[in-house]
């Protein structure tokens, strides 16, 4: 961890009026209010219910409440309900607003038990009970194709499930794209310590971003914002990665040839989910590596608009294994992007050179 990062982040009240209430209150912005400060608003109370919701369940699934989908992931009760939470909350305040969400109804339609685990889930969290039918019609609200014109949210209920399974870090992951472009983004991180060489001091935390506003975290339980701001370091031999923990989704050899030819000694910090991103835009680490393992394999939008719209507004750097953008215009996935590469920014172009070197070692070799 950068010790000279640990001191950018200087406690500081948000511009935004603060509510008192956990209670979604936020359909009367304050006249002078900053622009999406009532998006941002429902979307911070969306992300604390299923976060709740999340936390209760946490380390206590038996495994009859996972499923293992078609692609060999999991799911739980827990990414069920949260969907059904935060789809219904962004519907009840956003009507017009479609949603891409990651999960869909048809495993719980099949499966009594787990759906009747799944609804007494939900409504523990929301204020009025919804009934079976119209929680799976929630969790369904978010099958939004996604695309180029008018705006959209994104949703991943637990981003990280296989981390959440382990007991480890897990987000909920939820995003307002407008014309393709990500402009809110606010990220639950329940299980995250909030100070990263405090492991065992308090955990819970909350990122969130709006386009040309700052990027912020706060706790679960509180509504004082601090900025965040990534690490300012610029000898990248100082620097640290923050990596996947499933070797399947990103490539740990490359990377560890990337740190070799960039002269990093400090060990990765290994955690799951798009807890990677807010670790990285409050400088507990400077660079984030997703260097594409399989060929076919396309990033989905919700994987990663929350946390690169945070990296982004906390003054980092977020691009493909090419260079290019993160195109979130052209559907529920980034198929024309390869990979991510987030770095603090000023090592960016450094950290690029060397991703751009060990790649082309890799397919010289399997070439050959
Ligand atoms: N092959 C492959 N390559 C890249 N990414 C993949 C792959 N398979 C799955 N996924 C997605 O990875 C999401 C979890 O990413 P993480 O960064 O948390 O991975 S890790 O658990 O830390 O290894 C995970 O999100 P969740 O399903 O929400 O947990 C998946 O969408
Ligand atoms: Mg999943
Ligand atoms: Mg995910
Ligand atoms: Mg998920």
């Amino acid at each position: 961890m950068s010790k000279a990062a640990q001191s950018t982040a200087s406690p500081r009240a948000h511009p935004y009026p603060t509510r008192s209430s956990s209670r979604l209150s936020a359909s009367k912005p304050e006249p002078t209010a900053a622009p999406y400060a009532k998006e941002r608003a429902v979307a911070i109370q969306a992300v604390i219910r299923a976060s709740t919701l999340c936390q209760g369940v946490f380390k206590k699934l038996v495994s009859a409440e996972t499923i293992t989908k078609k692609d060999k992931s999991p799911v739980t009760v827990a990414d069920f309900g949260a969907q059904a939470v935060v789809n219904n909350l962004i519907r009840a305040e956003f009507p017009e607003d479609p949603i891409v969400g990651e999960e869909d109804s048809k495993d719980l339609r099949e499966n009594a038990e787990t759906r009747e685990k799944v609804v007494e889930l939900a409504n523990s969290v929301l204020d009025k009970p919804l009934s079976s039918d119209e929680i799976l019609e929630a969790i369904d609200y978010g099958m939004y194709e996604g695309g180029p014109k008018g705006r959209f949210w994104t949703l991943d209920p637990i981003d990280g499930t296989k981390g959440f399974l382990r007991g480890e870090q897990f987000a909920v992951a939820l995003a307002l794209v407008e014309d393709g472009e990500v402009k809110v983004g606010v990220l639950g991180c329940p299980n995250l310590p909030q100070k990263l060489s405090d492991p065992e001091g308090p955990r819970g935390t909350i990122f969130v971003a709006v386009r040309g506003q700052g990027a912020f975290e706060r706790s679960l339980d509180s509504e004082l914002e601090t900025k965040i701001s990534v690490s300012p370091i610029t000898n990248v031999s100082e620097t640290s990665f923050c990596e996947s923990v499933e070797a399947g989704h990103s490539s740990q050899g490359e990377a560890a040839q990337i740190a070799q030819l960039l002269g990093i000694t400090r060990p990765s910090v290994r955690m799951d989910s798009q807890c990677k991103y807010g670790v990285l835009a409050r400088g507990d680490a400077d660079i984030y590596l997703r260097l594409p393992v399989s060929a076919t394999y396309e990033e989905k939008i919700w994987d990663h608009a929350g946390g690169s719209i945070i990296i982004e507004e906390a003054g980092g750097k977020v691009c493909d294994i090419h260079g290019k953008p993160l195109d979130f215009s052209i559907g529920r996935t980034l198929r024309d992007n390869k990979g991510v590469i987030a770095s603090n920014g000023s090592i960016h172009d450094a950290v690029m050179e060397a991703v751009q070197k060990v790649l082309q070692k890799s397919k010289e070799e399997k070439t050959v």
